[in-house]
């Protein structure tokens, strides 16, 4: 099997092309190929296929020629993941499957637009829906947050400053209701930034423990919940926000209507992968193939 990898300030990703929706793609496979020790290794897979040749995207076939299959790496999958979108447009650009400049591609969240340069690649989001509050612990701490949609669920929680944002043990899940989010979470914690940014509204510094996959060093959509909230914190619905993650500094510009989330995406490798050695079952020959679905828990 045929595989890129690339990776969006750290939040990195095993690109599976399959233009034509053959591959028989499980939850097992998909973890397997995820694993940092046994696998290749990645905090999720972008399955690149032909959005008239998945049952979820044939409907935006009109609007896009590929769909975004993205799923966690623990064989969950996802309705948004925002640096997977752009690392999934550098790709679609780098290996001549578009011409680059503006794309659109369809993903469970509907259609975004795509703006890929030699430096960043820009996705531009449906803007994030700030709707509720809930509270996170973490060793026991409450955290308040937000609730906010950005296609997928996020839980915002402000923290004092870096020291105790750096502080915060993300090793295993924070707690969370089930009540507020049945289908899990990603929940992100934000500091406000020390130093101002040129041309930023705001800055701010997150890290986040992504449903499915972890503690990751970036995750393109809850930047943009997290920008959504310091915004809204200072009054305003629209303007620019840095944000710094572990993995480096994403942009994230809200209009009226968009979230433009910018930053460097880049490929760093192609190869091909065995999948027998990484042993894992795949489908019968029934040619069966098994789905996760949305949210974690799935397997
Ligand atoms: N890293 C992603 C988000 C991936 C999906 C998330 N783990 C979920 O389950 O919703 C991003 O860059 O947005």
């Amino acid at each position: 099997m045929t595989y890129a990898k690339g990776h969006g300030t750290g939040n990195d990703f095993v690109i599976l092309p399959d233009p034509d929706g053959l591959l028989p793609l499980t939850p097992r496979l998909v973890a397997a190929l995820c694993d940092r020790r046994r696998g290749i290794g990645a905090d999720g897979v972008l399955r690149v296929v032909r959005a008239g040749a998945h049952p979820e995207a044939v409907r935006y076939a009109g609007a896009a020629e590929w769909f975004m299959d993205y799923w966690n790496a623990d064989g969950t999958y996802a309705e948004m993941c925002g640096n997977g979108v752009r690392v999934f447009a550098r790709y679609l650009t780098e290996a001549g499957y578009a011409a680059g400049g503006e794309l659109t591609i369809a993903t469970r969240a509907g259609v975004v637009r795509a703006v890929v340069t030699a430096d960043e690649v820009a996705a531009g989001l449906s803007k994030p829906r700030v709707y509720g509050q809930s509270v996170a612990r973490v060793e026991g701490r409450r955290y308040d947050g937000a609730a906010v949609d950005v296609g997928n669920p996020h839980l915002v929680c402000r923290v004092a400053g870096t020291r105790e944002l750096a502080g915060l043990d993300l090793s295993t899940s924070p707690e969370f209701s089930d009540a507020d989010f049945p289908s899990g979470v990603n929940v992100e914690f934000s500091a406000p930034g020390v130093v101002a940014v040129p041309g930023a509204h705001a800055h701010v510094r997150m890290r986040v423990y992504e449903r499915g996959s972890g503690e990751t060093l970036s995750c393109g959509s809850g930047a943009c919940a997290v920008a959504a909230v310091a915004l809204a914190d200072a009054g305003l619905s629209a303007g620019t926000v840095a944000v710094d993650v572990p993995g480096g500094r994403l942009t994230v510009v809200l209009d009226e209507e968009t979230c433009w989330l910018a930053g460097p995406a880049v490929i760093v490798a192609n190869g091909t992968v065995d999948t027998e050695a990484l042993d894992v079952r795949l489908p019968g020959p029934d040619g069966s193939r098994p789905v996760g679905v949305a949210g974690a828990g799935a397997k």
